[in-house]
């Protein structure tokens, strides 16, 4: 089991969180509730304020206003006992470059003791796919191995809530595919709520339940992968081949067109395909609206279809 659960309320409670930098303002206002369990993916374009978020959140960053409260507790007056909940992997690395793998593992349970069950080292690297490291200095390690221990250290005290700043940068698609196959198992099984940020779309549909799209300073969309994906198109792709050639066919009722066609096709229909819009095009499609000053037009197309 992961940590216990010591309050009721949501994971994280944000309402009109405000964060100026000099004269620049990059949250203008961001509201948000996020409940225990399951994964949230924090998506945006590079520079919209995500890892200021986030690292608000981890109390890591003071904000200019609102309200934050995180496993019921103000970030900025967090102590060590609240601290010991949240797993957290910032996108920045940092270097302990002479120290072992299985050391620096170890050495990081110490901290936890005190308030928790932290993984037992070899379990944990084991777990997280660098067992066969662990005798190694963390200088001599690949950058997707490096980033395999930032991941390591961030869930070793079995987190209730865990922050991952762009967690999978450089892993390959192996190393890749055994994160989400960790993230899954931290959520299904130890009951752990992650909050994620990634540029990577395909692994946002992956692993997230929801997706929170910042834009302009706050969340410019909130819903299941699925969903967004639908406010960014109601159109399906039927392809196919006949007859030799490829034929194209957008419909909003793909079902319904297939079932047609291959009624009357007298088994001359071969590769039949239908797309619908991934996750990535309703994000192209959500920001660009966005950024072309038709905020309003893409909330609202999408309220319409989560409702
Ligand atoms: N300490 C700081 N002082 C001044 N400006 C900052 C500071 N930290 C971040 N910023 C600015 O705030 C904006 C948001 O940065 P942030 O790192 O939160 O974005 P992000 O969404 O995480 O971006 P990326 O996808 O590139 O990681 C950027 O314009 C950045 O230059």
């Amino acid at each position: 089991m992961g940590h216990p659960r010591t309050h009721a309320g949501p994971a994280i409670a944000v309402s009109d969180l405000r964060m100026r930098y000099g004269d620049k303002d990059v949250l203008t206002g961001l509201d948000l509730e996020i409940e225990a369990g399951g994964v949230t993916a924090l998506l945006g374009p590079n520079g919209a304020g995500k890892t200021t978020t986030i690292e608000i959140l981890e109390g890591f960053r003071g904000r200019s206003a609102g309200d934050v409260s995180v496993l019921g507790v103000d970030p900025a007056h967090g102590d060590e006992r609240w601290r010991a909940q949240l797993g957290v992997v910032l996108q920045e690395w940092r270097d302990n470059g002479k120290w072992k793998v299985r050391d620096i593992v170890t050495h990081f349970a110490e901290y936890y003791k005190p308030y928790t069950n932290p993984w037992g080292a070899d379990e944990l690297l084991d777990m997280v796919g660098l067992a066969e490291q662990a005798g190694q200095r963390v200088r001599t390690l690949s950058g997707g191995q490096r980033r395999r221990l930032d991941v390591a250290l961030g869930i070793i005290g079995r987190p209730a809530l865990l922050f991952l700043d762009e967690p999978t940068t450089g892993f390959d698609p192996h190393a890749r595919r055994e994160f989400h196959e960790l993230i899954h198992r931290l959520t299904d099984l130890d009951g752990t709520t992650i909050l994620l940020t990634t540029h990577d779309l395909d692994e946002a549909e992956k692993l997230a339940e929801r997706i929170l799209i910042l834009a302009g300073g706050r969340i410019i969309a909130d819903g299941s992968p699925d969903q967004l994906a639908r406010a960014a198109s109601t159109t399906a792709e039927v392809k196919w081949i006949q007859d030799g050639k490829l034929q194209i066919h957008a419909t909003e009722d793909a079902t319904d067109f297939v079932r047609k066609l291959l009624a009357t096709d007298d088994g001359k229909v071969t590769e039949l395909e239908i797309h619908r819009a991934s996750l990535e095009d309703a994000y192209l499609e959500l920001v660009a609206q966005f950024e072309a000053g038709e905020a309003a037009t893409a909330v609202d197309a999408f309220k319409e279809v989560t409702r």
